[in-house]
């Protein structure tokens, strides 16, 4: 169903046949806005979605205690003065101040002294106050840290357990800020102690300042607009809603704004198109002419109508209206100094409880992030282990891990495309395996089944008889080396780098010389000017303000130039250093399957055979399994090569075998052999 709206805006509502409620799709300008059409909630429901929270929240609390304590004791009393007691007794303090002023003018003897007290009284509380709010803002700031940092790790934690179909399925996704956890804990803070000085300052304005039964007809008028605004607050941020850019003219210009970074440089450059880009620019500007560009939540926002920001206007002036309508029926009822008081208080109190909204709905979006922090760790995509010990008690598999793939169909999480299609397949311990064939035909995946980085969708994997499920999980992966195009350095140093191969013998210096050299890496190493201790890509958290640029002949230029100075290796020396972590790996003398997958493409011809020349004199007491597109190094020494078509195998057997059966491997051999002819 699809209408049109008076402001232009398209509404469609949609219900398809699945889960959820339905949703309604708004263009605001160049932006689509999908969110979900939620019936209006009676005060029961609203109160049952609300104490939803309340868990996460005692938890939350319960966290930021523990984190620390005193901080948090401390932090907790100078809240209750700033948001519950300060206002009521500052209201208070400045009354008596009023009323005393104007006793004295009414009887033409004004009492200085009096005076003078209650003025100083005043003053005392908003020194007092002002103390109180700069220690407010430092033991906040301590506390954040404390809860960035407990959320951190715990994020942390949690990320590192998942698996590649959970990071496949977003579930560790960015959008899960630890800083999220501080603002729901601040405003949560906030809110509740605000809710008390208010209640605080209405009991004292219906005790002290009107007469009975008035001081609730005030509260209430002074409620009438914080409420109206919290009513027709049309903010996309109390809806679940997604959003995206839609206008085709919008996208381009955001695409061609992109090719104005870095890393396009070169390329543009040299393909002479800055001026084609200008143009295009230009051109799709125009094209875009007067379509709304600003966010969609302010877009959004404005879709208030206009009568209710005349009612939420007019609602201000109701506590006024109030006075008026007493003055003219009640002319004595009430002083100057009571609506002066009045006055006050009905701006802070309307300002506290727009406050207090404004802080319940923070925490109400800011709590559902939490709990998602939280359910990390319940719902964290982790592969099943199972019981059985690796390798199985009484056989040390000293010739390596054996394999019997039956009937091997696979999809990646989220795709219906089989990347392995009905594989049966068997590897002898100790075998030395080449698998080869085209682009997209299922290679990699073998190997990701092999080692356990994801399950088959159906078939079973055996090792050594016993179904690849039911080994523990953590024994496979200690005795499985990988060695990949996908493994990266990590911003540590690279005596870490190479030392994780093996974590017990990480500050091993002789055992990380000996990996680096048999990965080729040794003689970079040595060129850098911090040996191993080199961290490559450290994150240092670099800034600076716009007018700081590189090359400037000033004293602060050069600082940031030194700061920002990194060293760097080219690509193929990077594929040295990760080889050098899985020799590492093979020091645990645990290691049974090594999966070598095209690790290569960026080493010079000596350092690719090297390379594997170095991997097959560690063979004994391994499988090996090497994917490769380039055949003369590694085929020849095959024990079976897998040609490998559209996630099936189309060919097995040697190298020679192959030949002769000129099929598909022999093709492609020939093909990479008539090159060198
Ligand atoms: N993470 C993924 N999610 C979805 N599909 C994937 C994923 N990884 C690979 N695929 C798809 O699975 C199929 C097999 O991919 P695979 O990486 O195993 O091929 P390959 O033979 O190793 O290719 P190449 O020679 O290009 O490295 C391809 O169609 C690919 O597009």
């Amino acid at each position: 169903m699809t209408s049109e709206s008076k402001d232009g805006s398209k509404e469609s509502i949609e219900k398809e046949d699945v889960a959820g409620p339905p949703v309604r799709s708004l263009q605001l300008g160049v932006y689509r806005v999908v969110t979900e059409v939620l019936p209006p909630l009676s005060l029961r429901e609203q109160w049952k979605k609300t104490s939803r929270m309340i868990p996460t929240l005692r938890r939350l609390v319960k966290d930021a205690y523990a984190s620390s304590p005193w901080l948090f004791s401390l932090l907790l009393l100078a809240q209750i003065w700033y948001s519950s007691f300060e206002p009521a007794l500052s209201l208070h303090l400045s009354s008596r101040v009023l009323t005393t002023i104007e006793a004295g003018l009414k009887n033409g003897n004004p009492d200085g002294a009096a005076i003078f007290q209650a003025v100083a009284l005043r003053m005392i509380c908003l020194v007092f106050t002002a103390v109180v709010n700069q220690w407010k803002v430092r033991l906040e700031s301590k506390m954040n840290d404390k809860i960035d940092l407990k959320f951190q790790n715990h994020i942390l934690r949690s990320k590192l357990a998942t698996d590649l179909t959970g990071v496949q399925a977003n579930l560790s996704s960015g959008h899960i800020a630890e800083r999220r956890a501080w603002f729901a804990f601040k405003s949560s803070m906030e809110a509740t102690w605000q809710l008390a000085g208010a209640i605080g300052q209405l009991t004292y304005i219906s005790r002290s300042v009107l007469s009975t039964g008035h001081g609730a007809i005030f509260a209430l008028l002074c409620l009438v607009q914080p409420i109206l605004d919290a009513v027709y607050d049309r903010s996309l941020w109390n809806e679940p809603h997604v959003v995206e850019a839609t206008d085709p003219h919008f996208l381009r210009m955001k695409g061609l704004r992109e090719l104005s970074e870095p890393k396009y440089r070169q390329d543009i450059i040299t393909g002479d198109i800055v001026q084609h880009i200008i143009q295009e620019f230009r051109r799709a500007v125009k094209l875009l002419g007067d379509t709304d560009i600003s966010e969609a939540y302010l877009q959004y926002q404005r879709l208030t109508g206009a009568t209710s920001h005349i009612a939420i206007r007019l609602s201000r002036d109701l506590p006024m209206l109030y006075y008026a309508a007493n003055a003219i029926l009640s002319p004595t009822g009430l002083s100057l100094a009571t609506i002066a008081t009045l006055h006050q208080s009905e701006s802070l109190l309307s300002w506290t409880f727009d406050d207090i909204f404004y802080r319940i709905r923070v925490t109400a979006n800011n709590i559902s992030t939490v709990k998602g922090i939280y359910d990390l760790e319940r719902d964290v995509h982790q592969t099943k282990s199972g019981d059985l010990p690796y390798p199985p008690l009484g056989r040390p598999h000293e010739r390596g891990m054996p394999f019997e793939l039956k009937d091997v169909s696979f999809s990646y999480p989220g795709t219906t495309a089989k990347a392995l299609d009905n594989i049966t397949l068997s590897i002898k311990a100790g075998q030395l395996i080449v698998v080869v064939g085209q682009n997209g035909s299922g290679k990699s995946t073998i190997i990701k089944l092999l080692t356990r980085l994801y399950d088959a969708t159906s078939g079973s994997i055996a090792i050594d008889g016993a179904d690849i499920q039911e080994y523990r999980l953590a024994d496979l992966r200690h005795a499985t080396a990988a060695l990949t195009q996908d493994h990266h350095l990590y911003p540590l140093s690279l005596r870490e780098n190479i030392g994780l191969g093996n974590p017990a013998y990480v500050r091993d210096m002789n055992m990380i010389r000996a990996a680096a050299k048999q990965g080729g890496a040794e003689d970079l190493i040595a060129k850098l000017g911090d040996g191993f201790e080199t961290v490559l890509e450290h994150p240092r958290g670099l800034q600076h303000s716009v007018d700081v640029k590189k090359g400037d002949r000033t004293l602060l230029a050069e600082a940031y130039e030194k700061m920002t100075k990194e060293v760097d290796v080219s690509g193929g020396e990077r594929q040295r250093l990760v080889a050098s972590r899985t020799f590492m790996r093979f020091t645990s003398g645990a290691v049974k399957l090594v999966c070598v997958d095209e690790p290569s493409s960026s080493l010079d011809p000596e350092a690719e055979w090297q390379l594997f020349q170095n991997l097959r004199q560690t063979r004994e007491g391994k499988t090996m399994i090497f994917v490769t597109h380039r055949f003369a190094h590694l085929t020849k020494h095959a024990d079976v090569i897998l040609c490998m078509k559209n996630g099936t195998i189309l060919e097995t057997g040697t190298h020679e075998e192959l030949m002769a059966r000129d099929g598909e491997y022999c093709k492609m051999f020939k093909i990479q052999a008539t090159a060198f002819e």
